[in-house]
């Protein structure tokens, strides 16, 4: 669980009193309430409240850290006035609408309300031994997971029947899938987030798989493109430039390395294979309550890379016409240099 002491000291480096925190993700960290997209934690210096409607009454009891207040708004925001008197009360201006501001400062007129990024998200950068150990879990099912569906992967099932395979697996073995399952084969290759279909798969193609599984909210992230028969030449050549481009950054992995310098090492290899037009994202991001979160491994990212993160590394081409090959594997950033969670084989063409 993050530290409400950690936060509030950001919170006073950042020029808050208070925050109203929004962001599911942030709610479940701080307070352990599983249903975040309908909770609130009101954080002041000196206490910290769920706020959950009447639906998680018993709910909310048996998981929140801190104490519960059962309302919807406007009493929940009524609740909380009395104590915002005066204070500046910061907002997560990344996950609040328009219209609850409105709704905010009209219930809090003592208070000043101002937007901040990023607070909590920054304290979730670095994993903690049981969120390790989700992480690992959710990992494991995944790869056990592809370790079953990998042979059945061939010319004549659907992108769907894969999918669903996939997602079946996970389920037995006690998880929830992570996100909707990507199965992009031949020229669905070339979108990345292309998600299963009804297309049948055909002789000779690359099938991208990216799947991960979730353990008590933390998700797994994993991609492995397949070949089916013998692909051509051209593909090949993609599959063997992105496996040295995602091997090459895996072993830079280490504390202190700029995020963007690894995004970087990839795309340079990339290009020096002519084909670092066709890299159309970031090479990476770290991976825990949310699928995407800090620190980002893009090419403008400020972050530095310290250990306990958890990243993916996952460079990708994606050509029209002729399809796509991301390679992706979860790493742990350790004091010395990293760990591969994701253990699934890749196909070496
Ligand atoms: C719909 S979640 C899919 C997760 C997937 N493994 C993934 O992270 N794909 C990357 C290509 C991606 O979306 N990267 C983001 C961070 C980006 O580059 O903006």
């Amino acid at each position: 669980m993050t530290s409400l002491e950690q936060l509030r000291s950001a919170m006073r480096r950042a020029g808050v009193d208070a925050l109203w925190i929004s962001d599911p993700a942030n709610v479940r960290a701080l307070s352990g309430f599983t249903s975040g997209k309908d909770g609130k934690v009101l954080v002041t210096q000196s206490g910290a409240t769920l706020y959950t409607d009447a639906r998680y009454t018993v709910q909310a009891a048996g998981e929140s850290s801190v104490p519960q207040f059962i309302a919807r708004p406007p009493d929940t925001y009524a609740h909380a006035a009395p104590t915002l008197g005066g204070q500046r009360v910061g907002i997560e201006a990344d996950h609040l609408t328009v219209a609850v501001l409105d709704d905010l400062r009209a219930a809090w007129p003592d208070a000043t309300v101002v937007p901040v990024r990023g607070l909590v998200q920054g304290l979730r950068v670095r994993k903690d031994a049981r969120e390790l150990a989700a992480l690992r879990a959710a990992q494991a099912i995944a790869d056990a997971a592809f370790a079953q569906v990998h042979p059945t992967i061939r010319a004549g099932v659907t992108e769907l029947d894969v999918a669903l395979e996939l997602e079946l697996a996970m389920r037995r073995a006690g998880a929830q899938s992570a996100f909707e399952i990507i199965v992009a084969s031949g020229p669905n290759g070339a979108k990345p987030h292309g998600v299963a279909s009804s297309r049948v798969i055909g002789e000779d193609e690359l099938v991208t798989v990216d799947m991960g599984a979730q353990v008590d909210g933390y998700h797994s992230d994993m991609t492995r493109t397949v070949a089916v028969g013998n692909p051509s030449a051209e593909l090949r050549r993609m599959y063997r430039a992105v496996l040295e481009a995602e091997e090459a950054a895996v072993a830079a992995v280490r504390p202190g390395v700029r995020a963007a310098d690894l995004d970087r090492l990839a795309r340079d290899l990339l290009t020096g294979h002519g084909l670092g037009e066709y890299f159309a994202h970031s090479l990476g991001h770290g991976v825990g309550l949310d699928i995407h979160e800090g620190p980002s491994l893009r090419g403008t990212s400020e972050d530095v890379l310290e250990s306990g993160m958890v990243i993916t590394i996952e460079p990708g081409v994606y050509v029209p016409d002729v399809g796509g090959v991301r390679i992706e594997d979860l790493v742990l950033v350790t004091d010395h240099g990293y760990e591969v969670l994701s253990r699934a084989e890749k196909d070496h063409l």
